[in-house]
């Protein structure tokens, strides 16, 4: 029987540097013929666009599939394993497939998928990757406050005051063979430390705690773990009381209901490092998770990638503009539920 095609799962939550330690990843991958399934939250087709623009030899627009059904563990039947199949059924089949999952994405039901009949006998999960924002998760910005979240439950054990984006946290750290603390360029070589060894308690027994800048690590370190994480999945389940048994009830339990995207367009902007500033101040005020996208700078020719990640905000000229191609900007805003888009709009079109 062929041996079976590993294939990487690349989680972690929005921002954490999923896409950046992917791109590495392809940069170093010493001839490995690598395929790629993205999704993303929030469609605009970013790290499509990022990692297809990286101009890594060997790296071909073929090689990377885009889901855009929503979130990746809600649409595993429809998107996902047909998808497989078709890189699988390749003439010459990919020697390692990996996936990168939305930042709001549970990684257990699509490593469950794994064990779906179409699929199963063909390609394992080598390891399931959790690339965690050093930085943020540093900031507090999982569990705003540790300390009274655990006196209230230690008053009441049945209260369950953790945040969305605590929970999804804690699901994506149970079901890693590796925890990636990346980020640590934001951080002391101390502080780096401490996190790696409390995100080490929240993992799974031997599951190895590693430390990154901008995912800049050794492919074999990432790749070629072995797990066959489909099969051991009791002890990777989500440690929240999420009710698989039906889609319904899986998407409710992990709130897609509780963040929201969308787009946002304009026209040239008068200058990158201006706008930068304008794009930090409308995330503060709106309290915005993660807002990515592209612009087109007056008398510019190189189109500009924005990224930001809460307050930090990135902007780079990634590629000259296609002759014909729109010199407009368009912006994918995504947080919790309940931002105010119009003015959110306006603000960015000013
Ligand atoms: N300072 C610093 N910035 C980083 C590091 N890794 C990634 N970034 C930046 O963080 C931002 C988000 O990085 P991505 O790789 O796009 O993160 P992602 O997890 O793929 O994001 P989503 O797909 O939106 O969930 C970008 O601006 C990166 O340049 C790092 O180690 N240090």
């Amino acid at each position: 029987m062929p041996r079976k095609v590993p294939a990487t799962v690349v989680t972690g939550f929005l921002g954490a540097g999923k896409t950046t330690l992917i791109r590495h990843m392809l940069a170093n991958a010493n001839g490995r013929r690598i395929a790629l399934v993205i999704n993303e939250f929030g469609d605009l087709g970013v790290d499509g666009e990022i990692l297809r623009g990286c101009g890594i030899a060997g790296c071909t627009e073929d090689d990377i599939m885009e889901l855009s059904n929503g979130c990746i563990c809600c649409t595993v039947a429809e998107d996902f394993i047909p998808t497989m199949e078709k890189l699988l059924e390749r003439a010459t089949p990919p020697d390692h497939i990996v996936i990168e999952t939305s930042g709001l994405a549970l990684p257990q039901p699509l490593v469950r998928a794994f064990n779906w009949p179409g699929i199963s006998t063909r390609v394992t999960v080598d390891g399931v990757v959790t690339v965690v924002d050093g930085k943020a998760v540093a900031e507090g910005r999982f569990a705003a406050d540790e300390r009274a979240l655990a006196a209230q439950r230690a008053a009441d054990e049945t209260l369950d005051h953790d945040t969305p984006l605590a929970e999804l946290f804690e699901d994506q750290l149970a079901c890693a063979d590796m925890i990636v603390v990346n980020k640590t360029d934001l951080l002391s070589p101390e502080e780096a430390e401490a996190l790696a060894a409390e995100l080490a308690t929240k993992a799974r027994e031997g599951v190895r705690v590693v430390r990154a800048a901008h995912g800049a690590l050794p492919v074999e370190v990432l790749l070629g773990i072995g797990s066959a994480a489909e099969t051991d999945m009791d002890a990777r389940g989500e440690i929240h009381h999420h009710h698989h048994d039906d889609e319904e009830d899986h998407e409710h339990a992990h709130g897609h209901d509780e963040f929201e995207s969308f787009v946002v367009e304009r026209g040239e902007i008068a200058d990158a490092s201006a706008f930068a500033r304008q794009v930090a101040e409308v995330i503060r005020t709106h309290d915005i998770l993660r807002l990515k996208g592209f612009a087109a700078v007056a008398g510019k020719p190189m189109r500009l990638a924005l990224q930001a990640v809460g307050p930090r905000v990135e902007t780079y000229f990634d590629r000259p503009f296609a002759p014909g191609e729109a010199r407009s900007a368009r912006l994918v805003v995504i947080g919790e539920a309940g931002l105010d888009r119009a003015a959110i709009e306006a603000a960015l079109r000013a």
